[in-house]
């Protein structure tokens, strides 16, 4: 199987319900998160994907939507609250936003969505919070 992949860094903010430590505080991370692409043949010039076109279909969904933002999950007991100070900042997301979910949620949702005009499919996503923390889905 050949592969193409592509990171990218966002800055969120974010909390994690339930968390038996301090990250049920509300605080953020500089995320790194690296998409891989599976097709199943390459194209006539032997790319999986053009890199250019995971940074447009990929990169750019999370600047849109995640960069700069705070995620909070809809359940979150604080919602609310937040919503009434922070409205704007907010991204109100079906999943308590740990790393794992994120990247579920980034190749079942958002992959499905973003390629469907392609050959290709999001096969894995690694989020990193940190250099040391990371978690990967893949389908
Ligand atoms: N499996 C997961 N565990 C944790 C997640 C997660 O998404 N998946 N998230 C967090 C928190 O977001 C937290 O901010 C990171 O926790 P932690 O590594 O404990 O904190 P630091 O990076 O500050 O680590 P230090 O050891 O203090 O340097 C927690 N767990």
């Amino acid at each position: 199987m050949i592969t193409a992949e592509r990171y990218h860094d966002i800055s969120c903010g974010h909390r994690v319900v339930g968390h038996e430590g301090k990250c049920r505080f509300l605080h953020g991370h500089n995320y790194r998160i690296h998409f891989e692409i599976q097709a199943e043949s390459l194209d006539t010039v032997g790319r999986v994907i053009d890199f250019s076109v995971i940074k447009e279909k990929l990169c750019m969904w999370l600047e849109e939507h995640y960069d700069h933002k705070f995620l909070i999950w809809q359940e979150d007991p604080l919602l609310k609250d937040l919503q009434k100070i922070a409205d704007e900042s907010l991204v109100i997301v079906p999943y308590n936003p740990t790393a794992e979910n994120i990247a579920k949620y980034l190749v079942e949702v958002i992959g499905p969505q973003q390629l469907k005009d392609t050959a290709c499919r999001l096969i894995r996503c690694k989020v990193e919070e940190t250099q040391k923390c990371s978690a990967t889905y893949t389908i």
